[in-house]
């Protein structure tokens, strides 16, 4: 979902050129309370959708719960090391990726989830491996919020705060026995592992159809005004990227530096790498229903909130928007919006999770196809299946060139990030495994091809022409691994 072509360079002048016009002052931003905020929603935010709790069933609320307390309680969400600008940094939020078998998902530059299908969790739904590619946002540097800290600290952060949601009884509408016929039901028993899954694929399904009623809705009082939903749908979300935080447990987080919106929990970001105007459906649930936030005094800019912030890509004059979300509320992105706009998440009084559901680009980012690129390689390879040894089928400049491309993207694409940190979700889904073990066998047979190559482009008995263009093309792709790996290495 690339908003624009820009290089890293042209957008550091950009936003420097807008923060030198902006100066010490803030943009200013409506919530709901204010007046024209409907009028900006719906000339400047055209494609964000509010759909109120009250439109999806109440059981679908409870199963969702149980589903996001349970996975929490097994350890399922974890915090993302992700590069931005050239920094290794945390994501403040915890996440769990689930989606088809086989396939990642790539943000910021980093494989972070890796859950797969038949595992006790998520049988039904299947869950994945994520991959991280550099952000291509303008503010990427706060484009997930996101801090330096050892990912040991999640364990007891994460042990925090199961302890402290035990103490409050922040469980909504469920208590805390409940939770553990939960976790209980979902170990051994498959009927149990069911009914941890079917709500995450329910929510999939029931937020992917566009097809909502906004007159019955209107009369439960349910809809936003003036916000429709185009009949567009049922879409096809093939990821689902589940979020979670505790501010509580949450020390050091950034300030919205633009518009003075609160303490962001993912900072302002396009989302990345899906398949042009993907619609972006997101289920917030906050583990105390917000009472607190909507009762009290300035309402929904009442910092208990958790809301969602949005601006305009850069654009310092039209202002922002902020939408508060109750515990149960679905918002989506439609049409171009999540290219156009980025948005951020304005952290609440208690935990929140979100489940984020959305269609992304895999082309490259399949296991059938990183498995089918390395077999194109290794058909220039040759074993001799009397004595083993290796030979290469073909001596052409552009088959050197391409072998070494593919030797490059298992390398760097697939097996350093799944080692990097894709490998910590074993503990859940040990699906990717195998499929990892095999890709390293390949990655070592084009280390072999390479190698076969260096002694032919140093074999003084070749003829001129061929020989120098093979070795020109291996020395640069020797280069360009050689700074590559001390990149790795640095992480
Ligand atoms: O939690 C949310 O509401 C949205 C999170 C988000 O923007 C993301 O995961 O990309
Ligand atoms: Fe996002």
């Amino acid at each position: 979902m690339k908003r624009s072509g820009d290089s890293e360079g042209e957008k550091r002048r950009k936003r420097r050129k807008l923060l030198q016009e902006l100066g010490d002052q803030k943009i200013s931003f409506l919530g709901p309370r204010d007046r024209g905020f409907q009028q900006l929603w719906d000339s400047s935010y055209t494609g964000l959708v509010l759909r109120r709790s009250c439109s999806l069933p109440v059981e679908l609320h409870s199963q969702a719960e149980s589903a996001f307390l349970t996975l929490r309680k097994k350890g399922c969400f974890l915090r993302d090391l992700v590069r931005v600008r050239d920094r290794d940094v945390f994501t403040a939020v915890s996440r769990a990726l689930l989606g088809e078998p086989g396939h990642t998902y790539r943000y910021l530059d980093t494989h972070v989830s890796h859950f797969k299908e038949g595992e006790r969790l998520f049988h039904g739904e299947k869950t994945m491996d994520t991959e991280v590619k550099q952000g291509d946002d303008e503010d990427s540097e706060d484009s997930k919020n996101s801090e330096g800290v050892d990912s040991d600290s999640r364990h007891s952060e994460d042990a925090d705060t199961e302890s402290k949601h035990s103490e409050e009884g922040c469980s909504g509408p469920k208590a805390e026995g409940e939770w553990e016929t939960v976790s209980k039901n979902s170990k051994p028993n498959p009927k149990g592992q069911e009914d941890n899954e079917k709500p995450v694929t329910q929510l999939k399904h029931s937020l992917s159809d566009y097809h909502i009623e906004d007159k019955e809705n209107e009369e439960a009082g349910c809809s936003q005004p003036n916000s429709p939903l185009l009949c567009t749908g049922p879409v096809k979300f093939n990821v689902t990227l589940l979020n979670y935080m505790d501010p509580a447990a949450m020390s050091q987080l950034k300030d919205e530096p633009y518009y003075g919106m609160g303490k962001m929990a993912v900072g302002w970001h396009h989302d990345e790498n899906l398949v042009t105007h993907s619609p972006v459906a997101v289920y917030s649930y906050s583990c105390c229903h917000d009472q607190k936030g909507e009762s009290s005094e300035g309402g929904s800019s009442d910092t208990s909130f958790w809301k969602i912030g949005l601006k305009v890509a850069w654009d310092i004059h039209t202002p922002g928007l902020m939408l508060p979300l109750q515990s149960g509320d679905s918002y989506y992105m439609r049409d171009d919006l999540n290219s156009t706009h980025q948005h951020c998440v304005l952290a609440g009084h208690v935990a929140r999770f979100s489940s984020t559901h959305r269609v992304a680009e895999c082309s490259r980012g399949t296991l059938a196809y990183i498995q089918s690129r390395c077999q194109e390689a290794l058909s220039y390879l040759r074993t001799d299946p009397e004595t083993g040894s290796h030979s290469l089928l073909a001596l052409l400049p552009t088959t050197l060139q391409h072998c070494e491309e593919i030797h490059n993207e298992v390398e760097f694409e697939w097996l350093r990030q799944y080692w990097f940190q894709g490998r910590r979700y074993t503990r859940f889904c040990s699906w990717w495994s195998r499929p990892m073990e095999q890709l390293e066998n390949d990655w070592r047979l084009m280390e072999t091809m390479t190698n076969l190559f260096l002694v032919l482009v140093e074999d003084d008995g070749r003829a001129g022409e061929n020989r120098r263009d093979m070795a020109e093309t291996l020395l640069s792709a020797l280069t360009d691994r050689h700074q590559q790996r001390q990149t790795w290495r640095d992480r």
